[in-house]
């Protein structure tokens, strides 16, 4: 890309910011948005236009039953809870219960809280335990994750077999901030490492047949997967 298709890129995202994005979003996500700001890793949280996707992709699905892998302060499952109904409920799965605590205020003042069961540890095991219960077995509708990176593909077996069939799972930073792009001697040392885990579960996810998918260049890069079989 050269510097004026820079400026270009650059441009056109603040406008989409500015015109479809900030405009909407509810004001209990601009709280959680401000509210995490002065976080040390404050960059975590899911970017808001990636958010209105997935605002909109949980309505077109309908979805109810709903598992969140990566939570942090809570903006993308604050915005799962003000969009799925008053019965809905979302799985949401994250090590660090701190973060979370630190957006909590903000999703009981919004009134959601009850769509929200949090459990506290690594998402792999969580996801087992799931899959011990058959009733379990393609009983959720839809899945977001975003946690380590190293473990996508592990996450995308496990949610092949939790998602129904027609179900949506999203995945977030499968462009880690475009470096999958590039060549890896440009790449900076410090995101080589994910970037080839994010390169390996590009290929795999796009050579999967139980899926339909788009890369969808919002954000850091978000996979959309439908699972058709
Ligand atoms: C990028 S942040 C998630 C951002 C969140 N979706 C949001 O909108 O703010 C990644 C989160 O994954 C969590 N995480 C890392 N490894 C994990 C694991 N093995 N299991 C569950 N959560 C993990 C981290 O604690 C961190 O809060
Ligand atoms: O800077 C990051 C780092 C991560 C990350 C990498 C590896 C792990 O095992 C866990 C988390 O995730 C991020 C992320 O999801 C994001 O949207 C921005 C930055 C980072």
């Amino acid at each position: 890309m050269d510097q004026v298709d820079q400026v270009c890129f650059r441009h056109s995202w603040q406008y989409i910011l500015d015109t479809s994005v900030y405009p909407r979003e509810p004001t209990p996500l601009k709280e959680l948005r401000d509210a995490s700001a002065s976080h040390p890793k404050f960059f975590y949280a899911t970017a808001p236009d990636a958010g209105q996707l997935l605002a909109l992709l949980l309505k077109m699905a309908n979805a109810k039953q709903t598992i969140e892998i990566g939570v942090f302060t809570g903006y993308s499952l604050l915005l799962a809870a003000l969009t799925i109904p008053e019965d809905g409920m979302i799985t949401a799965i994250d090590i660090d219960r701190k973060a979370y605590e630190m957006g909590l205020p903000i999703i009981k003042k919004a009134g959601v809280e009850h769509k929200i069961n949090f459990v506290e540890s690594p998402a792999l095991p969580v996801l087992d335990k799931l899959l011990e219960d058959k009733d379990k077995e393609g009983s959720f509708d839809f899945a977001f994750v975003d946690a380590d990176k190293e473990n996508y593909h592990n996450y995308h077996e496990k949610l092949m077999k939790l998602i129904k069939v027609g179900g949506i799972v999203v995945y977030d930073n499968t462009l880690w901030g475009g470096t999958v792009a590039l060549p890896e001697k440009d790449v900076p040392e410090a995101k080589r490492d994910i970037r080839k885990h994010a390169l390996e579960f590009n290929h795999k996810i796009s050579a999967d047949p139980r899926v339909e998918i788009c890369l969808a260049p919002l954000g850091d890069g978000v996979t959309i997967c439908r699972r058709i079989c």
